[in-house]
C-alpha cells in the first residue's frame, strides 16, 4: 500500500505532548501545563497550536502501481481536502478565549463562552450606523454554537420593535443565515441589543473575501469569473424571493453583510436587524423591497468592478466598463437591478428568478453533482461508523475483568473464542514475530463478522495450546449473545442506544 495507516496523526497527536486534562476549565487542548505560558502572551483569542494539516495529505498517489481490485487506504475515508476543511471548521467552532484580565466577556442570557469573530478587533459603525460587535457563543440550553451580534448603546422606545424578529425566525433558506432571537442586555453597562443568528464556522464576508485588507498582490487583481457572479446573483435572488414572499425586505444586501460559508455558497448574514433598529420609521415594505434590487445590483457590480462601491458612489463608470470583461447579458441584468422600478409596475423577485432561469439550471446541476459526491463520501463513512459500533461491542466484551460475579467471564465459553478472534484481527504477526499492521485485513474481518458469512477461520491461542475452527456466522452469534448478556445486566434503555 505504500502507506502506514497507523502513522496518520490524530488531532491530539498533531498537538504538542502536553498531557490533556479533561477536568480543565479551559477546554482548549493546550489547557494544562502549557496554559499559563500561553495566557501571558499578548493574544486576543486562545492561542492554539496549528494542526499539521500537511501530515494528513497522501504522500503520493500510487494508484497506477495497484491492481484494479486493490485498495488504497484513502479509498476507505473522506478525501483529504474535505477532511481538512471539516477539521478546520470544527477547530474554529471549538475555539475558546484565553482567560485574560480585561478581555473577559460576560455570558448573555443562556449564551456563554463568547469568542470574537470580528477580525478587525475594533467595533465598527459602518453598516448599521451604530457600533456593532460579533461573537460566537455556546447556548447553555442545547449546546449549539450561535453567532451573536451586539448593537451598542441603543434604547428601544417601542416594545414591539424586538418582536420584528419573529417573522424572520420562520425563514429557513440555504442562502439566508437563520435568525434565532433578539434580546436587550445591560451586561455591558449600557443598553445593548443582541441578535442571535446561526453560526457558520470560518465564514468570511464578501468584502473580506474579494477585497482583503493588506492585499499585497501586484497589479490589478484577476477579475472574478463570470460564473461566480451568476452564482451569487442566483443565490441572492432566491433569498430575496423567499424574503419578499414573507412580506419582508432583506435590507442588508451589502458586501459586509453577505457571508461566504463554503466554496461559492453565500448567505445573507444580518437579516432582521434593521427591521428592529428602524421599527419606528414605518417605511412601506414595498419600497424597501425595491431597494433590495438596487442593493443587489450594486453588490454584484462591486465585485465585478473589483471595487467596494459604498452608498452614493457613482455607479455609471464601473457599469460602463463592465462589458470589457463580462458578457452583455450580465451587464443587462445589473442595469435592470440598478434602474428605478418602471412607472407602471414594480420589480419582483419572481420575475428576477425567472429571468435567471438558465443560470439557475447551471447552479442546480452543480449543486446536484456536489450532493451526489457528498452522498458517496457519506456512504463510505457510514461503513466506517458501522465498523466502529462493532468494535465498540467487541471492546465491551474482550478482557472485561468481571461480570455477574465471575472474574473469568471474558475468558470462558464463547467469550474466549471472541478473545482469540480479537487476536486474529488485531494482533497478527509475521513469521519473524513482527506485527502485521494491515488495515485491509482488519476491515475485511470486521465486515465478514458484521455480515456473519459462512467462511471459517482458524483461531489459535497465544501459547498454541488451544485451536479452533469457527465460522464468522458463529462468531456473530457469539458477539450478539455476549453483548446481550451485558445489555440485560445494564440499564437496557441506556445501553442499547446507538448499537
Ligand atoms: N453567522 C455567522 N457565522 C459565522 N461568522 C459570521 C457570521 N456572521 C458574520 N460572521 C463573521 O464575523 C465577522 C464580522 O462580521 P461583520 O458583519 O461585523 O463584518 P464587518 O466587515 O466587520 O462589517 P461592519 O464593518 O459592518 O461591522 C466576519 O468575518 C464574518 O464573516
Amino acid at each position: 500500500m505504500g502507506y502506514d495507516p497507523f502513522t496518520m496523526p490524530s488531532v491530539s497527536q498533531a498537538l504538542p505532548s502536553t498531557p490533556f486534562n479533561p477536568y480543565a476549565e479551559d477546554h482548549n487542548p493546550l489547557a494544562g501545563a502549557g496554559s499559563s505560558y500561553f495566557a501571558t502572551q499578548n493574544t486576543f483569542s486562545a492561542p492554539s497550536q496549528p494542526l499539521q494539516y500537511h501530515l494528513y495529505q497522501p504522500i503520493a498517489s500510487t494508484r497506477e502501481t495497484l491492481q484494479p481490485y486493490q485498495r488504497q487506504i484513502y479509498d476507505f475515508f473522506l478525501p483529504p481536502s474535505l477532511r481538512e476543511d471539516l477539521q478546520k471548521k470544527s477547530e474554529a467552532a471549538r475555539q475558546v478565549l484565553a482567560s485574560q484580565p480585561g478581555v473577559q466577556l460576560p455570558s448573555l442570557q443562556q449564551y456563554h463562552s463568547l469568542v470574537p469573530l470580528d477580525t478587525k478587533l475594533r467595533n465598527s459603525t459602518s453598516s448599521f450606523g451604530l457600533s456593532s460587535w460579533v461573537w460566537k457563543a455556546t447556548s447553555r440550553k442545547n449546546g449549539n454554537i450561535y453567532c451573536l451580534r451586539r448593537i451598542e448603546g441603543i434604547r428601544l422606545t417601542n416594545e414591539e420593535a424586538i418582536k420584528a424578529v419573529n417573522s424572520w425566525k420562520k425563514i429557513i433558506h440555504p442562502n439566508i443565515v437563520t435568525t434565532v432571537e433578539a434580546f436587550t442586555t445591560r451586561e455591558f453597562n449600557d443598553s445593548s441589543l443582541i441578535f442571535v443568528h446561526n453560526y457558520h464556522p470560518l465564514s468570511k464576508t464578501l468584502a473580506e473575501h474579494h477585497f482583503p485588507v493588506g492585499n499585497n498582490r501586484f497589479g490589478r487583481p484577476a477579475p472574478v469569473p463570470e460564473k461566480v457572479l451568476w452564482g451569487y446573483l442566483v443565490q441572492l435572488s432566491s433569498a430575496l424571493k423567499a424574503i419578499h414572499k414573507a412580506k419582508l425586505a432583506a435590507r442588508c444586501i451589502d458586501i459586509n453583510k453577505v457571508i461566504l460559508t463554503d466554496k461559492n455558497h453565500i448567505r445573507l448574514g444580518a437579516c432582521s436587524i434593521l427591521d428592529v433598529l428602524h421599527f419606528d420609521t414605518h417605511r412601506p415594505v414595498e419600497d424597501l423591497q425595491q431597494e433590495d434590487f438596487f442593493h443587489l445590483g450594486r453588490l454584484i457590480l462591486s465585485i465585478a468592478a473589483n471595487t467596494p462601491l459604498r452608498n452614493n458612489a457613482d455607479l455609471r463608470f464601473p457599469l460602463d466598463q463592465l462589458d470589457r470583461t463580462y458578457s452583455p447579458e450580465l451587464k443587462e441584468r445589473i442595469t435592470w437591478l440598478l434602474s428605478p422600478p418602471p412607472a407602471i409596475a414594480v420589480k419582483t423577485a419572481d420575475q428576477l428568478v425567472y429571468d435567471l432561469a438558465s443560470h439557475v439550471d447551471d447552479m442546480f446541476v452543480a449543486v446536484s453533482n456536489a450532493q451526489d459526491e457528498t452522498l458517496n463520501h457519506l456512504g463510505r463513512e457510514l461503513e466506517n461508523g458501522r465498523l466502529v459500533r462493532l468494535m465498540a461491542k467487541l471492546g465491551t466484551i474482550n478482557e472485561r475483568p468481571e461480570f455477574d460475579g465471575d472474574p473469568n467471564w471474558s475468558e470462558t465459553d464463547q467469550r474466549y473464542t471472541l478473545k482469540l478472534f480479537r487476536d486474529y484481527v488485531f494482533h497478527q504477526v509475521d513469521a519473524q514475530g513482527n506485527p502485521v499492521l494491515d488495515l485491509g485485513h482488519i476491515i475485511s474481518c470486521l465486515n465478514k463478522l458484521d455480515a456473519g458469512v459462512e467462511e471459517k477461520i482458524y483461531l489459535t491461542s497465544r501459547d498454541h495450546q488451544s485451536a479452533l475452527i469457527v465460522s464468522y456466522k458463529e462468531l456473530k452469534k457469539q458477539v450478539n449473545a455476549a453483548f446481550g448478556d451485558l445489555l440485560k445486566a445494564g440499564n437496557k434503555q441506556q445501553a442499547s442506544r446507538g448499537y
